[in-house]
């Protein structure tokens, strides 16, 4: 809880080895092969109240590529992102992660997702620690954090320059600081795959090419990343591959700079997300 109930607890003696443990459970969760889709869409139909919003979606990313899902407004994009998280669910086709039917799938410690930033606050006094380490949940599971833990929230949020605010109340952060949180969140677990929905969202200049940074190293890794974007920005040189939605089904796909000859330009009429610098934007955290 904000603002000062943070745990210290444990030994060092102690985290040698739980560092071991954390180890192994990396180990064990890098053995697909380097050409073996991470995730695969088949023909993925969906709907959301009464609507169709999903009319058969293929799409493949392999291990270590960087996919971008761009385009307008409403064409599907955060659906497709979220179907993948079982957020969604589908009405027909299939959905594999890692090779492992969706359905079946469990081992989440692999995935990290970054939502789409809303408006709505979240209303929790948590600090910038706790939610980061509710990142690390999917590790953890219901033990009690262990040094190994804390320092990967440590390394997370160090990756995204807030290290400093740890303590913090998420409240008092600018909606760009609560982005950077939000993708710590997804780092704490060491994921090998990234999901992330529009990610520079309310993130100024400066703040983007750092995080264009920190995802790189992601990258350098052999993280797999799949993100929505309304443009490529600092990102660009990352992407691989830019897939464009339209209308709930796949318009283009291809290298990143033929994406806006196939769809975006001519439908510019989606909403940039990007907040002035500087500006306090109030997001729900945890929603
Ligand atoms: N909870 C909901 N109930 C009904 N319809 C919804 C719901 N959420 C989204 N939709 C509709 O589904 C369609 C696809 O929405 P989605 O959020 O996937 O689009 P998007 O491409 O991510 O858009 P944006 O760029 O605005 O985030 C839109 O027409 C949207 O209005």
């Amino acid at each position: 809880m904000c603002p000062r109930h943070l745990s210290t607890r444990g030994t060092r003696a102690h985290a040698v080895a739980e560092t071991t443990e954390t180890e192994r459970d990396l180990e064990e969760t890098t053995v697909t092969e380097p050409t073996e889709p991470v995730l695969a869409l088949r023909g993925v139909t969906a709907e959301l109240g009464s609507v169709t919003v999903l009319r058969g979606i293929d799409l493949t990313v392999r291990r270590g590529e960087v996919v971008a899902l761009l385009g307008v407004n409403g064409s599907g994009k955060s659906t497709t992102v979220r179907t993948l998280i079982g957020q969604v669910p589908v009405t027909a086709g299939e959905i594999e992660l890692f090779g492992t039917p969706r359905r079946r799938f469990r081992d989440w410690r692999r995935v990290g997702y970054v939502p789409q930033r809303t408006t709505a606050a979240g209303g929790v006094p948590a600090t910038v620690a706790e939610v980061v380490s509710s990142g690390r949940l999917s590790r953890t599971r219901f033990r009690p954090p262990r040094r190994a833990d804390r320092e990967a929230v440590r390394h997370a949020l160090e990756l995204v320059g807030m290290a400093d605010r740890a303590g913090d109340c998420v409240d008092a952060l600018s909606g760009g600081q609560h982005q950077r949180v939000l993708i710590a969140r997804a780092l704490a677990a060491e994921p090998e795959l990234l999901l992330m929905d529009e990610p520079m969202a309310g993130v100024d200049l400066a703040s983007q090419e750092a995080l264009a940074e920190t995802l790189r190293a992601q990258v350098e890794r052999g993280v797999t990343v799949l993100l929505v974007l309304h443009e490529l920005g600092p990102l660009a040189p990352l992407i691989d591959r830019a897939v464009v939605l339209r209308e709930g089904r796949v318009l283009h796909e291809g290298p990143p700079g033929t994406a806006h000859v196939q769809g975006l330009d001519h439908d510019h009429d989606h909403v940039h997300p990007h907040a002035p610098v500087g500006a306090e934007i109030r997001t729900g955290l945890l929603s």
